[in-house]
């Protein structure tokens, strides 16, 4: 067993990792980057950017479906090559995971060291079975992996997640899909517009990440015009089947128990963080509910005694907001606050934002509605636009959804958002950033809003709620003073 001494040890290469590291570095030369895994990230290597892929060729199928409401006839049948659309998937997400190849490249061998890393004390780590690494101070990056419940297994070959999905060579005939969660939602709507029989089961009730009751309505609806999905399902059994897998449950509108088979069983139930084989119980750190308490602002974690440990955890390991710009965002201020340790320094932390890659697309920017309720103790005010009768939505046959903004009663302030709107990317964003700049629903409201756009769609959003604030006129229906269809 090697023994190497450092002052900073950074466990995972992923996103959060990486800035650490980078952050760590600009302190000291001692640090090492701890990966047990392939280097090359989990968003570019079986995340954002492949998922982004196939939701990429998804739409171009839907948009060539839809092709003739405009009068744009292609003649012939439009016929979906899933070995094409997955070669591509594959081929341009190997572009992306190349770049990150490249820059892990860059950083001085010495730096970086292979294996599974897991505590022996709050200060030591062991590598596999061929290092102890003394460190002084120490990241956790170690990211999230799928997991199911146990009852899934029985799917056995025919059980994939996101790890899998997309080094398929072809596309299948059909796939069940747990959990309507971001994954299984984005997933799963990409597969079924490319001809993909699809079948979406959750429990509960949730949608993505949808916490405004009006909001999650509309998306329940959405989605089951494009393919069934039961929020709440009855699911029965799960059994292998040849060359697939059956799966029995009860139909949602029917109310009959229906045994279906399908190709594949796509577990998408959740990303809990990768903290099983750390044997953290050596590092003598405060856990509550499995997790490391940590002060966001810092990353910094406890001690048992609660005196402050020299361990930061970033990224998807602490399990806060599992997206990709928060992991790289608390990788940096982990590694940094590691490598100026002890002189700790709070970080910067932006606003809210999350967007899910469906269509039509979910966001939500600040606060969210369930933020609110806990918040707010009532004083808030709710505005919102229903896409179904705005302009240029109509114009791009986009025209579904619904918008909901919140504002802070006396104050104005502008609150937070949730969505299921078309390029909802685009109008979090604005969102997200007026919440960051604490602006009020008025000064929003000053800022130029070209005609004929989406983001009229919100600006009549936040005229409705800067009524609702009494701030404003009352909304006045079909009012002209903007240009039609606003
Ligand atoms: C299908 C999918 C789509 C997504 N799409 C988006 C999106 O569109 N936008 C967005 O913002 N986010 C998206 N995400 C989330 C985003 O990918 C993650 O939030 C982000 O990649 C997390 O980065 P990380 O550094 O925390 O983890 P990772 O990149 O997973 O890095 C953790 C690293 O730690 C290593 N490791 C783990 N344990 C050990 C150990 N004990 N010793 C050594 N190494 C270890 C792992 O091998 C891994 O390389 C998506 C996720 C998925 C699954
Ligand atoms: N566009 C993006 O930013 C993006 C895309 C993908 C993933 N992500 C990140 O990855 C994280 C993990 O995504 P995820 O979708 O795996 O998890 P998730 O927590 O978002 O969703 C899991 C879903 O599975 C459901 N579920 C749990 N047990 C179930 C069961 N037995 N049967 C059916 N459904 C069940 C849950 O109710 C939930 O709806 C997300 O929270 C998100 O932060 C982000």
């Amino acid at each position: 067993m090697q023994e190497k001494h450092v002052e900073v040890a950074v466990i995972g290469a992923g996103s959060a990792g990486l800035g650490a590291y980078n952050a760590a570095r600009a302190h000291t030369d001692s640090v090492v980057m701890i990966e047990g895994g392939p280097y090359g990230t989990t968003c570019a290597r079986v995340g954002c950017m492949p998922s982004k892929l196939l939701i990429a060729a998804a739409d171009a199928a839907h948009a060539a479906h839809d092709a003739k409401a405009f009068g744009v006839h292609i003649d012939g049948n439009i016929r979906i090559s899933g070995r094409d659309v997955m070669a591509r998937v594959l081929h341009e997400r190997d572009y992306f995971v190349d770049g990150v190849l490249e820059s892990v490249e860059r950083i001085e061998a010495e730096h970086r060291l292979r294996g599974h890393a897991r505590f022996e004390s709050a200060t030591t780590l062991i590598i596999d079975d061929h290092t102890r690494i003394h460190a002084e101070r120490i990241v956790i990056a170690t990211g999230s992996s799928p997991d199911y419940p146990e009852f899934l297994k029985a799917a056995g070959e025919r059980l994939v997640t996101n790890n899998d999905l997309f080094y398929w060579e072809d596309l299948p005939e059909s796939v069940a899909v747990f959990g309507p969660g971001v994954v299984g939602l984005e997933l799963g709507q990409a597969l079924s517009r490319l001809g993909v029989r699809v079948r979406v089961f959750g429990v509960g009730g949730a949608i993505g990440p949808i916490s405004d009751p009006e909001v999650h309505k509309q998306a329940y609806q959405h989605f089951n015009e494009a393919f069934y999905l039961d929020a709440r399902a009855d699911t029965r059994d799960v059994t292998l089947a040849d060359d697939g897998v059956n799966v029995t449950f009860v139909e949602r509108d029917s109310g009959q128990e229906i045994t279906e088979r399908f190709d594949y069983l796509l577990a998408a139930t959740g990303r809990p963080p990768n903290l099983k084989g750390l044997d953290i119980a050596n590092a003598d750190l405060r856990m509550e509910e499995g997790l490391p308490v940590f002060d966001r602002y810092t990353l910094q974690c406890q001690h048992n005694d609660e005196t402050l440990a020299p361990i930061f955890i970033a990224g998807d390991a602490n399990a806060e907001l599992p997206l990709l710009h928060e992991a790289s965002d608390e990788g940096r201020i982990a590694g940094d606050n590691a490598g100026r340790y002890p002189d700790i320094r709070a970080g910067r932390r932006r606003s809210m934002l999350s967007v899910v890659f469906t269509e039509p697309q979910i966001a939500l920017a600040g606060l969210t509605w369930s933020d609110i309720q806990k918040r707010s103790k009532g004083s808030y005010a709710i505005g919102e636009v229903d896409f179904s009768d705005q302009g240029r939505a109509r114009v791009m046959r986009k025209n579904r959804g619904l918008l909901r903004v919140y504002g802070e009663q006396g104050s104005g302030l502008f609150l937070g958002a949730e969505m299921i709107a078309p390029e909802a990317e685009h109008l979090a964003h604005l969102l997200a950033w007026c919440h960051q700049q604490r602006m009020t629903v008025a000064q929003m409201l000053e800022m130029p809003f070209y005609h004929p756009c989406l983001e009229e769609g919100l600006r009549t959003a936040l005229r409705n709620l800067n009524a609702e604030l009494r701030q404003g006129p009352a909304m006045a229906l079909h009012c002209l003073d903007t240009g039609p269809g606003c």
